[in-house]
């Protein structure tokens, strides 16, 4: 058993996506399409008696951490630090559930190979209802294409082959559980056409082209994000946050103060 463990793990802002459930957490998630970030999470694990989980400091009730070190049946203290806000779209949880899972398998030996600790971090994920498709995203990095929904050996990941700048504005928090755990149908349609449309255009105009199709027909637009939309017409919202973000230099050209970053070139890494 080692001392402490780092792992980074990318930020990621869902463009587009549909909701698959099923009764077993390994094979439900989501297909879609969205960026990995340079801003991103850096979770520091060391084993202790009694777990506790601090984000930037402040201990945090964190369901899907939790869930990975029960899965894993292991104690820690977990202390995760980002520049990211935590519940407006940048898959923070899912970066903290997957981080731990690495760290642990690390730290206390678990021996599971890289595929099995994506799969106990995407359980504890979609069981906790903060995420269907960040984690997966988040191992791959770049922008990755969600083919089929679920953990490894059952979804299937492709990529748009791009690099970016990355500009974001965020205006608060929207509850993923409340969106993902009520009715998803119209949202789950638009999400599959749009994705459709992106296969046919797997490009970075492609994707932001159909990410704004997406959050325009899945009905979750709210009014602070929708004035910025009018405004900037490469700019798009974060699922699922009061979010907006470009590829490129969108917003700042419009005169917005947009934090700025890049496509992540690589999955979640360890830290020396
Ligand atoms: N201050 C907080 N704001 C938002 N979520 C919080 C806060 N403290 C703890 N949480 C927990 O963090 C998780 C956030 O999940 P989610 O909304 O999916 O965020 P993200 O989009 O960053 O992944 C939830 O489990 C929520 O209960
Ligand atoms: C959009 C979402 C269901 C939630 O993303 P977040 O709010 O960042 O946790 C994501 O996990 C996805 O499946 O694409």
């Amino acid at each position: 058993m080692t001392d402490a463990v780092e792992v980074f793990v990318p930020g990621h802002i869902t463009g587009l996506f549909s909701v698959h459930r099923h009764a077993d957490p390994e094979r439900a998630g989501s297909r879609g399409a969205g960026v990995t970030l340079t801003d991103g999470v850096t979770v520091a694990l060391t084993p202790a008696p009694d777990s506790l989980v601090t984000l930037n400091g402040d201990p945090v009730e964190m369901p899907p951490v939790a869930g990975v070190l029960d899965a894993l049946d292991v104690t820690a203290e977990i202390h995760a630090e980002t520049p990211l806000p935590l519940g407006a779209g940048f898959g923070v949880s899912g970066a903290m559930a997957l981080g731990t899972a690495y760290a642990a398998n690390a730290a206390f030996d678990c021996g599971k190979t890289d595929n099995a600790v994506i799969r106990v971090a995407h359980e504890a994920e979609v069981s906790s209802g903060t995420g269907l498709g960040d984690v997966v995203a988040q191992a791959r990095g770049g922008v990755p294409i969600r083919l089929e929904p679920g953990a490894p050996p059952h979804g299937r990941l492709d990529a748009i082959p791009a690099a970016a700048r990355v500009e974001y504005l965020t205006f608060g928090g929207l509850a993923t559980s409340d969106v993902i755990s009520g009715s998803t149908t119209e949202l789950s349609a638009a999400g599959e056409d749009a994705l459709t449309a992106l296969l046919d255009r797997p490009t970075l105009p492609g994707f932001i082209d159909a990410a704004r199709s997406f959050a325009r027909d899945a009905g979750v637009i709210t009014d602070d994000v929708a004035a910025v939309l009018d405004d900037v017409d490469t700019a798009s919202m974060a699922m699922l946050g009061r979010t907006v973000y470009t590829l490129g230099t969108g917003l700042t050209d419009a005169g917005y103060d947009a934090e700025t970053c890049r496509v992540h070139p690589a999955g979640a890494t360890f830290e020396e």
